[in-house]
């Protein structure tokens, strides 16, 4: 069982899960990525030929999704019936249809669950996991709390500069509808009571590394 949870969460592109993924590794840590499972999920859906727009039928889904997830940060994988996905739920046609699968709640509470069980059977002394909702609903007694953010522009930059097929302005557009749909759901922009905020926006990667770690340091025995 982790002794030590640090939970991370903040908009999309914010860095969220590159940055604690490095963390994780450089602490000897597990790392924990939440919204591969919404991915994960949606990926399932579109898979079986279900309308993601229909609550019940995507419900009816969870029966069916055998998950796994892998929580070494050097051995990151997804699988859904034992099918290796961990690329295909990066794909735009995954990324346009997951806001519909996480506004469902009993996906909420069935994958909430199963990130609690995932964190709880975790052999190593910590923990990094990060998702939209983490700080606030997943791990809200976690000893180390943080709101990784960066500016519209940072983080659309970040992604477009991922995406070389996909144009700036589609990739932008992307962004900002997954963010909508989702802060209806989870209000991830503002730091919730105990929170630290990690502004990100002129930062490089390296230094937002650091960052995150330089807190956890403090917040950790
Ligand atoms: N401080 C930084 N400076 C520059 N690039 C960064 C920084 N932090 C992360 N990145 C890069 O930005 C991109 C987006 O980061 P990442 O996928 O970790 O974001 P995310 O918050 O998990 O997004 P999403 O919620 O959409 O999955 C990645 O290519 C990552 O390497
Ligand atoms: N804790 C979470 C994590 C994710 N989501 C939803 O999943 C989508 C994909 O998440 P990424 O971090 O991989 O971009 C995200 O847009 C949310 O719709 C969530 O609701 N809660």
């Amino acid at each position: 069982m982790s002794d030590i949870i640090v939970a991370v969460d903040g908009p999309a592109g914010s860095g969220k899960s590159s940055v604690s993924k490095e963390a994780a590794l450089r602490l000897g840590w597990a790392y924990l990525d939440t919204g591969a499972a919404y991915r994960a999920l949606a990926w399932h859906c579109l898979d079986e030929g279900v309308d993601t727009e229909d609550a019940d039928a995507v419900v009816a889904r969870l029966a069916d999704f055998d998950y796994s997830i892998g929580m070494d940060p050097q051995h990151y994988f997804v699988r859904v019936g034992g099918e290796e996905i961990t690329r295909d739920i990066r794909e735009p046609r995954v990324s346009a249809v997951v806001s519909h699968i996480a506004r469902v709640p009993e996906v909420r509470v069935g994958l909430n669950d199963l990130f609690r069980r995932l964190m709880a059977e975790n052999p190593k002394d910590g923990v990094i996991v990060e998702g939209r909702d983490i700080t606030t609903v997943v791990a809200p007694d976690a000893p180390v709390r943080v709101l990784l953010t960066a500016s519209a522009e940072a983080r659309m930059a970040r992604r477009s500069a991922e995406l070389s097929a996909v144009s700036a302005e589609a990739t932008a557009q992307q962004l900002a509808s997954r963010d909508a749909q989702d802060s209806r759901v989870v209000d991830f922009m503002n730091a919730a009571e105990g929170v630290t905020t990690l502004d990100s926006t002129d930062l490089d990667f390296e230094q937002t590394v650091l960052a995150l770690l330089d807190i956890v340091h403090a917040r950790t025995p």
